[in-house]
Order: C-alpha cells, then sequence, then structure tokens
C-alpha cells in the first residue's frame, strides 16, 4: 500500500517541513534526536493535527488541509508501539492483548501473530514477570489486535540493551514479513534500520534531506553527509553457506564471492542482509596477498564522490550487489581510482558486528561460490 506524506506544522520552535512517498512495507524514519521523527509519527497517527499538507494511505486520505478532512485519531485504525511497552500491570499478557477486544486476541492467535512474536507462553504472566523484550513483544502483540491498517513504532528497541535488541531483532523481522500492513519506523540506530526496512526516510532539523529504496541510498556515496560517515555502508545480500564453521565464524555466500564473518543464529541456506560500513572497507588494486583480513571480494568502481573533508566514498559493484568504501582524498589520489576500474574489497571480519548481520535477504538469488 503506497504511502505519501506532506505535512507542514509548528510545534513551539521547531518547524517541520517534510514531504516524502514510499510504496509501503517498513518505511523507517532516521535521524537524529530532535529532527522531528515522532512528529511525523503522530501526524500519521491523528494525534496531532498539520497546519498544511496532507497524509494518505493508499487511497485513503486521513489529512487534507486543502479538502478540510481530518480523520480522528481513534477511526485511523493505527497500531502505536511506544519506546516503553506501556501494558496495564494489573493484567496479565493475555488481557492486556485482549484488553477491550476480547475476540482480538483469537485472530492474533489465529493468525499465527502469538507465535510469530514468540509470546504464547507467556500470555498467563504479568507485566512484572516479563523482561523488557518479552514486555515490548506483547505491546506489539496488543498493537496488532485492533488489526490495524497501519502500524507505527517509535523507537521500539530504544529500552532495551544491547543484547536484548539482538534477540529481539529476529522476532521484528519475521513479524514485518508476516505482516502486509504498512509500518513506519523510527530510530536513529542505522544497523537496525539496514535490517528491517524496505524505505529509508533520512530526517534532518525537520526535514526530508533523503528518501528512496533502502538499498539504493544506503549505495549512495552523496547521502553519506545526511546519513552520516560513521553509518554509512551498503547492504550486501548473503546466503548462509555454513552458519557454524567451527571457529566461531560462519561462511556467507554473495554474488561476488564468500565472506568470514561472526558467526549467525541461522539455518544454512538463509538469505539475510548484511551491512558493511564503508569505513570498514580498504581497497586494493591488485589482489592482496599475505594479508590477515579473510574477506577479498572483487569490484568494479562505479563512481568516486568527493565530500568537503579529506575523505571520499568510493560506489562499487560487487557481484550483484552494491558496496561503499571510504578512504582518504589521498589514496584515491595514489590508486588512481576512477569509475570502472576493477579493484579488491577487503573487509576485517572482526568489524561486522552481530547487529549488521540479520533482516530478510533477497531470497531468489542463487549465490555462487567461487
Ligand atoms: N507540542 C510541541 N510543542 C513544542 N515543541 C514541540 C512539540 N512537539 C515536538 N516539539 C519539538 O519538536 C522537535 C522535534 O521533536 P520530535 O519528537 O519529533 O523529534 P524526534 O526526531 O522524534 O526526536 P527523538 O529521537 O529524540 O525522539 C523537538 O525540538 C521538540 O522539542
Amino acid at each position: 500500500m503506497s504511502v505519501s506524506v506532506q505535512i507542514t506544522q509548528r510545534l513551539g520552535d521547531f518547524a517541520l517541513d517534510a514531504s516524502f512517498e514510499s510504496e509501503g512495507g517498513v518505511t523507517a524514519l532516521f535521524g537524529p534526536s530532535g529532527c522531528g521523527k515522532t512528529s511525523i509519527i503522530n501526524a500519521i497517527a491523528g494525534l496531532s493535527r498539520p497546519d498544511a499538507g496532507h497524509v494518505r494511505l493508499g487511497d485513503q486520505v486521513l489529512f487534507n488541509s486543502a479538502t478540510g478532512v481530518f480523520v480522528p485519531p481513534h477511526k485511523r485504525r493505527i497500531g502505536y508501539v511506544f519506546q516503553e511497552p506501556r501494558l496495564f500491570p494489573h493484567m496479565s499478557v493475555a488481557q492486556n492483548i485482549g484488553y477491550g477486544r476480547p475476540n482480538q486476541l483469537y485472530s492474533t492467535r489465529g493468525d499465527g501473530g502469538l507465535a510469530v512474536l514468540g509470546i504464547e507462553h507467556l500470555l498467563e504472566r504479568y507485566p512484572r514477570d516479563l523482561s523488557g523484550g518479552e514486555a515490548q513483544r506483547v505491546a506489539i502483540a496488543r498493537a496488532l489486535t485492533s488489526q490495524p491498517k497501519v502500524l507505527l513504532m517509535d523507537e521500539p528497541l530504544a529500552a532495551l540493551d544491547d543484547a536484548r535488541k539482538t534477540e529481539f531483532l529476529p522476532y521484528l523481522q519475521a513479524l514485518v514479513a508476516k505482516t502486509s500492513i504498512p509500518v513506519f519506523y523510527v530510530s536513529h540506530a542505522m544497523s537496525e534500520v539496514a535490517q528491517l526496512a524496505d524505505h529509508l526516510v533520512v530526517m534532518r532539523d525537520g526535514r526530508v534531506a533523503r528518501s528512496g529504496a533502502l538499498a539504493q541510498l544506503l549505495s549512495d556515496p552523496a547521502a553519506i553527509s545526511d546519513i552520516g560517515v560513521r553509518e554509512a555502508g551498503a547492504i550486501l545480500n548473503v546466503t548462509v553457506a555454513q552458519a557454524d564453521a567451527s571457529d566461531g565464524l560462519s561462511v556467507l555466500a554473495t554474488s561476488a564471492g564468500r565472506l568470514f564473518l561472526p558467526k549467525v543464529q541461522a539455518e544454512d541456506g538463509t538469505a539475510m542482509r548484511v551491512r558493511i560500513r564503508a569505513s570498514d572497507v580498504i581497497l586494493s588494486k591488485d589482489k592482496p596477498d599475505g594479508l590477515s583480513a579473510l574477506n577479498i571480494l572483487p569490484c568494479k568502481v562505479t563512481q568516486i564522490h568527493e565530500g568537503q573533508g579529506p575523505g571520499v566514498a568510493v560506489a562499487l559493484r560487487s557481484g550483484e550487489d552494491a558496496l561503499m568504501a571510504r578512504i582518504t582524498r589521498r589514496s584515491a589520489r595514489t590508486m588512481g581510482l576512477t569509475a570502472g576500474l576493477s579493484c579488491y574489497a577487503v573487509i576485517k571480519s572482526v568489524s561486522v558486528a552481530p547487529t549488521d548481520m540479520g533482516g530478510r535477504g533477497t531470497e531468489s538469488r542463487v549465490a555462487q561460490m567461487p
């Protein structure tokens, strides 16, 4: 279901002037604290009324200042998941999920919602006996029981520690793979966004700095300044060739060769995404020999983007995927890098964090092993 948002709104001293379209799926709103992500979510939910513009979900107009349409929040069929689970402490999980809608619990159970979220065994417990991750999964189930037309998630992992986040993400991935309703996912963590999103909206100072298909935007060197030099990096589609290579690594097949990366919790044959940060890629014109790095992928330079500082972003094609390297302007000059040049990308195994591996890969592609 396509989504179209175009809103201007003054909130105290803050001016929101945001416009983007998305084809549905998971749309991530990404940007630093205070850039206006929650304000957009609130406008979609109808919790605030923009000064001008429109919000459209498919052919349903939720807000249009020109025609005076403003559908009140309770008629929008929105599922909202906040940073904190906000469960009722005096009610069991089952009661929390079915709260106000006794029949809906069974529909969530019926379509596998509870199983996907891994909470079937928690139904009799009370919120005080749940971990932060479990409570948040219950909160998602509760949001789904109203059979919403859109799911809004405002930093749902923010209150969890890193270990719980890693544990939680596969549930979220399974859920978004299963649901056909559009999901808006607010985050300032690119690792989460890279695993979950189909479409990325990068916000800055109340405006949309970039909007586009996630993989395309993350491999666009011109977008680095908006995404942040530390966060920038392309997504490789990989297939797990050997999840447990017995030395603590997994062997992952890409269309250009094998990668040895920290062990993934997945079955052999699983398609997934791996985010390779641009600053973790070293380039070599010749195939390196006698190097400690295990991962060497043949590439072709597609574009070199010079920014303001001493670094340049080099866009690369690696088999069917895009990669990006951030190197110094000096190195690029010394190497004589130009578009079309063949080279090798070197990626240290330990530089890829477990949180950068996962998410829905492209299932149809057959990875070739060299
Ligand atoms: N009702 C309001 N009145 C005045 N200012 C507001 C109001 N709502 C939001 N703001 C301001 O608008 C700006 C954007 O807030 P918003 O919560 O949308 O940012 P955000 O990107 O979601 O931030 P965070 O990641 O910290 O949650 C902030 O400066 C905030 O103080």
